[in-house]
């Protein structure tokens, strides 16, 4: 997927030794979701770059921004920073700067961002950011200022329109309420996809099994998701075709439980998926999650979410929505 001859690589520090003497294509944005607009703004840098021999590189924030400036709990968001990490490396990325958003970046002025992390890192010859792309202390910068600072260090700017579907500007925002709104279908429109979330199997408190639904859990490493409820997915990276299968995402109130956790019951499956990578296509939800008395109450209405799955998943093509991109 890179440049020939590059290796991917990724770096977190703003300063340090510089990672592309020769010169690079810088990109720079939050990218929570790669949607079509993201994918647009990395495409066009990545044919320019490729057309001249420069790696491509994309530089992005963890935590994001938003989440750094949110007082009490963490805002939801689309995806996880290995997610993100694949998916640039997928898109073409030669090199991913995750920067640490922290109190010292919030005090950097436009001027000083540009001189660090795009210059003495990048030495960036080409910038390429959204039309209201804002960076620096108090968002000072914005398109305009980087042109001017790029006039005088040498990089020229690019600034794409907004990709719109049916006359809707795409945006993560956007996306967000989505999802909080069960409207799947428009979401997967927005994204050029249908949502998803991978990670790794880890453990749970078995109870899943006893309960005849054992279920594949997913962590979110104290980052909030962006939806939950009970949902019709196909689970990807077990065998070679997609596992219908239903999944609740949230914070189980029924067995107290805190931290929101993914949990995938795979239909005619029966294996260890432990320490395996999955990743959880939505297709449609079904309901909210809900706090039963019993457990007997909580297990009968899992037998009716998964007759729904079934039947939503029946009419749904596994793949029709699915891109190269994850
Ligand atoms: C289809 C499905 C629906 C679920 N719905 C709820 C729910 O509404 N409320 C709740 O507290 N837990 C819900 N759960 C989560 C169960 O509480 C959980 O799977 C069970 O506690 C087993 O946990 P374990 O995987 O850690 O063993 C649901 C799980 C599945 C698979
Ligand atoms: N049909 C299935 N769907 C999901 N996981 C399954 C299935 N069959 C077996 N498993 C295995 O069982 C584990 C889940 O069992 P469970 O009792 O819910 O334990 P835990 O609490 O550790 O998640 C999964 O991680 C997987 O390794």
């Amino acid at each position: 997927m890179t440049a020939p001859g590059v290796d991917f690589r990724l770096f977190r520090d703003i300063d340090g030794v510089p990672l592309c003497p020769s010169g690079s294509v810088v990109c720079i944005g939050a990218f929570d979701g790669l949607h079509l607009g993201h994918r647009a703004l990395i495409e066009a840098a990545r044919a320019s770059a490729r057309a001249r021999g420069l790696p491509l590189v994309v530089l992005s924030f963890e935590p994001l921004p938003r989440e750094f400036f949110a007082q009490g709990a963490k805002p939801p968001r689309l995806v996880l920073p290995r997610t993100k990490i694949d998916g640039l490396a997928r898109l073409g990325a030669d090199v991913v700067g995750l920067l640490r958003f922290n109190a010292a970046m919030t005090r950097m002025t436009p001027e000083q961002f540009v001189a660090r992390a795009v210059m003495a890192r990048l030495a960036a010859r080409e910038v390429w950011v959204g039309r209201d792309f804002r960076f620096g202390h108090g968002r000072a910068g914005d398109v305009g200022a980087l042109r001017t600072m790029g006039a005088r260090a040498g990089f020229s700017v690019h600034a794409i329109e907004d990709v719109t579907i049916n006359g809707e500007r795409v945006s993560s925002s956007r996306i967000r309420q989505a999802l909080v709104a069960g409207e799947l279908d428009h979401a997967a429109r927005l994204l050029g996809r249908r949502y998803a979330i991978d990670g790794r199997v880890v453990r749970g408190a078995q109870l899943g099994r006893r309960l005849g639904y054992p279920t594949a859990n997913l962590r979110f490493g104290g980052k909030t998701p962006a939806l939950s409820g009970i949902y019709a997915t196909f689970v990807h990276g077990v065998g070679d075709s997609p596992r219908a299968s239903v999944s609740s995402l949230g914070t189980r109130p029924t067995v107290n439980g805190r931290e929101p956790l993914l949990e995938a019951h795979l239909f005619d499956f029966d294996g260890d998926l432990y320490g395996r990578r999955i990743e959880v296509e939505f297709v449609a939800k079904l309901r909210e999650e809900l706090k039963f008395d019993d457990l007997d109450a909580m297990v009968e209405q899992i037998h009716r979410d998964a007759d729904d799955a079934r039947r939503v998943l029946g009419a749904a093509a596994a793949t029709a929505l699915r891109q190269p991109v994850f």
